[in-house]
């Protein structure tokens, strides 16, 4: 591994991919420093909608690799592994576009990715250097994506549904569970596996050593 890596954590919506990654990185950023660890979420990189209406925005199928633009994701981890500061847009769900704010991230050693369809994309796949994929059956994300997109992303049971039936598992059949084979580790039980998160802080701590 070089200078920089990058781990990427993918899986199904509300598999516990951005409470995993949470996790590691606020363990970690308090013992190692912002220096040493940064984290991106693919889902800052949907394609800016500022042009469509409302009506338009809501009809996009966001489970479909269309609707992110991921030369920009590749773009800017090569940026950070180039030792740039990039500058990641920011997501409004409730909007169904980006807002106009953007968050500066500084390059750092360890760069935690973490997204539906990371593993899905081969430019992107290139870029990893660990590949984790979130493994929680899907009745279970289900359930906990209906509670926060109706608690945290302003949605009604009925929308949750019809999206979850017309897009969210069909592209989980068509794109993100072929993906799991591009996985180093594939992780259990969601976003609270202790084990699984403690494994891989121990494997960055380890690689920072030999930086
Ligand atoms: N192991 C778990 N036990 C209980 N709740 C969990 C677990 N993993 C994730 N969650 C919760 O499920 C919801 C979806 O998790 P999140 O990390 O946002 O998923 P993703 O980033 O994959 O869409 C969040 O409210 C999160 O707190
Ligand atoms: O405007 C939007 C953008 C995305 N979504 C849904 O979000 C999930 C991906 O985010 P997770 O945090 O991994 O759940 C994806 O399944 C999209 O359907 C949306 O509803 N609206």
């Amino acid at each position: 591994m070089g200078k920089h890596t990058i781990i990427a954590i993918a899986g199904a919506s509300a598999s516990g991919k951005s409470l995993f990654a949470s996790t590691v990185y606020q363990e970690l950023v308090a013992e190692l420093g912002c220096e040493r660890i940064a984290i991106i979420s693919e889902d800052a990189y949907y394609r800016d909608q500022s042009h469509l209406s409302m009506a338009q925005r809501v009809l996009t199928n966001y489970d479909h690799p269309s609707a992110f633009e991921h030369q920009l994701l590749a773009s800017h981890l090569l940026a950070l592994r180039d030792g740039q500061a990039v500058k990641v847009p920011q997501y409004s769900y409730t909007l169904h576009t980006r807002t106009e704010e953007t968050l500066l991230v500084q390059p750092a050693k360890v760069i935690l990715v973490e997204g539906i369809l990371l593993l899905t994309d081969k430019h992107l796949r290139r870029q990893f250097d660990i590949t984790v994929f979130m493994d929680t059956p899907l009745d279970v994300c289900l359930l906990r994506r209906m509670k926060r997109d109706l608690e945290e992303r302003g949605r009604s049971i009925s929308s949750v549904a019809e999206q979850y039936e017309n897009t969210v598992r069909p592209a989980f059949f068509e794109f993100i569970a072929p993906s799991k084979q591009y996985a180093d580790l594939v992780v259990t039980r969601g976003g609270k596996n202790q084990i699984a998160i403690d494994i891989i802080k121990t494997k960055i701590r380890q690689l920072l050593a030999e930086k």
